[in-house]
């Protein structure tokens, strides 16, 4: 066994009741070994080892009053993983599934995803089991209240700085730096994500989605083809599928579908933003009321859009929403690109079989990196007490955007596997961080 195979064995064998962490570190340390026999010395200095574990965790009791005056309790969690190129950053999600494999792969892919930015950023993630859902605007206040009550003593502007992620939207960062702020009396720039009123940056809500259209915008021009007239199929219908659709119409692509864990829907028209952000943003209702509310479109109950013919397939909803069987489906109906808005929403097998088919794939911690790169910027600006215009982040964004796929693809070609941007992001992001933390000695 190599090195990388007897440090994904000991995983195996210590973490085997955390399937979604076991799946992302395997998926990236099967593909450092050309970069591990490169420099020897990493193995002298147990840089893997260190890598795969957590340099701090944090678990909570979050104790909150609902409506009825119950006492509610969930669990709060931080997962401080790596802070060798900057401060921890990484996002916070409120969801019921929430568990500590799941926020550890989160974590884990931050680490790399925050590397390729280009910004100084040390990966983290956290979040709880708490559901925003049905909640009432002072239930999730309360909550979030109690969550930060705890948070505020692992954080900071130079330590670690969360931000939104799966139901940690613009309302709940506001709960949640207004109680940093009383607890602390201070104003920090402690969380991005923030409204526009108290520090957020323009486009910073945009930024994940339009990334991830500017990553796919530079696979198209690699393979000399465009957007325009592309048929696309997104799941999700958040955040960050809400702005993936927005700059895929704006840039002449059509998207068909979105979806929420109800259902999908099919709009032979192209999904229309506004509405979408209607139900979505403003009332906060579910997928199946686009469908009731414009004639044309079709709501499918329980599944997935997979099997809708595209050209582009884009999953912007949750980890392992992409299996074997729907890849299939994608590559039987023409998928020529699969691009990830999600974090590891294509599961291995699926994984394998799309670009063992000609798909041409963009793995997440490239392709929507966009998000906590503004979050990046989000940070500059209230560090120099400046607001930069929407243009101006947008660009910045772009570059960004850009340079990760020069990056990706640059360090795929550079180790013998040109055209794999799964293997070319994880060389270019593990290469900084383990240079950094060669440096820095053994801590
Ligand atoms: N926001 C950001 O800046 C970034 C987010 N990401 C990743 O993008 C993905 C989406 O995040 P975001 O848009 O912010 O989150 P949101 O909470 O805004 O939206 C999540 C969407 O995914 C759907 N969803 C959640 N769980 C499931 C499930 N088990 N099955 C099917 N659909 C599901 C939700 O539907 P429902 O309402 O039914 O739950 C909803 O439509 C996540 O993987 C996140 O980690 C990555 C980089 C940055
Ligand atoms: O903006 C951030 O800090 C984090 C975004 C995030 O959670 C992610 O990239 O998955």
């Amino acid at each position: 066994m190599n090195y990388s195979e007897r440090v994904i064995a000991d995983l195996e064998q210590r973490y085997s009741d955390q399937p979604e962490f076991i799946q992302a570190a395997k998926e990236v340390l099967t593909t450092l070994q050309p970069a591990l026999d490169r420099h020897p010395e990493y193995e002298k200095a147990g840089l893997l080892e260190r890598l795969v574990e957590p340099e701090r965790i944090v678990i909570f009791r979050v104790p909150w009053v609902d409506d009825s005056g119950k006492v509610q309790v969930n669990r709060g969690y931080r997962i401080q993983f790596n802070s060798a190129i900057g401060p921890y950053k990484g996002g916070l999600r409120l969801h019921p599934s929430v568990n500590l494999s799941i926020l550890k792969f989160l974590g884990f892919e931050q680490v790399f995803k925050n590397s390729l930015t280009t910004l100084p950023m040390g990966g983290a993630k956290g979040g709880s089991d708490f559901d925003p859902k049905g909640k009432s605007d002072s239930e999730v206040m309360r909550f979030c209240q109690s969550f930060m009550t705890e948070l505020v003593k692992h954080i900071g502007p130079d330590t670690d700085v969360p931000a939104g992620d799966i139901g940690t939207g613009g309302r709940e960062i506001g709960y949640m730096f207004g109680q940093y702020k009383r607890l602390t009396n201070s104003w920090q720039s402690v969380l991005t994500g923030k409204g526009l009123s108290y520090g957020g940056s323009l486009a910073r809500p945009e930024a994940t989605g339009y990334g991830a259209v500017y990553f796919l915008l530079d696979m198209l021009k690699e393979k000399g083809d465009s957007i325009d007239g592309k048929t696309i199929v997104v799941s999700g219908s958040g955040n960050v599928a809400q702005y993936a659709i927005q700059k895929a119409e704006q840039l002449g692509g059509k998207v068909v579908t979105c979806s929420d864990s109800n259902g999908y829907v099919y709009d032979p028209e192209g999904i229309d933003f506004d509405l979408l952000c209607q139900i979505k943003q403003v009332e906060r209702g579910r997928i199946k009321e686009y469908a009731e509310r414009k004639a044309g479109v079709t709501y499918h109950e329980g599944e997935r859009p997979w099997g809708e013919k595209c050209d582009i397939a884009m999953p912007c909803a949750t980890q392992n929403e992409l299996e074997l069987d729907d890849a299939k489906k994608l590559v039987a109906g023409g998928c020529k690109y699969v691009v990830e808005g999600a974090n590891m929403p294509t599961s291995t097998e699926a994984t394998e079989y799309v670009m063992a088919n000609g798909v041409y794939f963009a793995p997440g911690k490239a392709a929507n990196a966009g998000g906590v790169a503004t979050s990046g910027l989000e940070m500059s600006q209230n560090h120099e007490h400046l607001s930069w215009s929407f243009d101006e982040v947008d660009e910045k964004l772009h570059g960004i955007m850009d340079s990760i796929y020069a990056a990706a693809s640059g360090a795929a070609k550079e180790y013998g596997h040109e055209g794999d941007l799964v293997f070319g992001a994880n060389i270019a992001g593990f290469l900084k961080v383990a240079d950094a933390m060669m440096a820095q000695g053994i801590c």
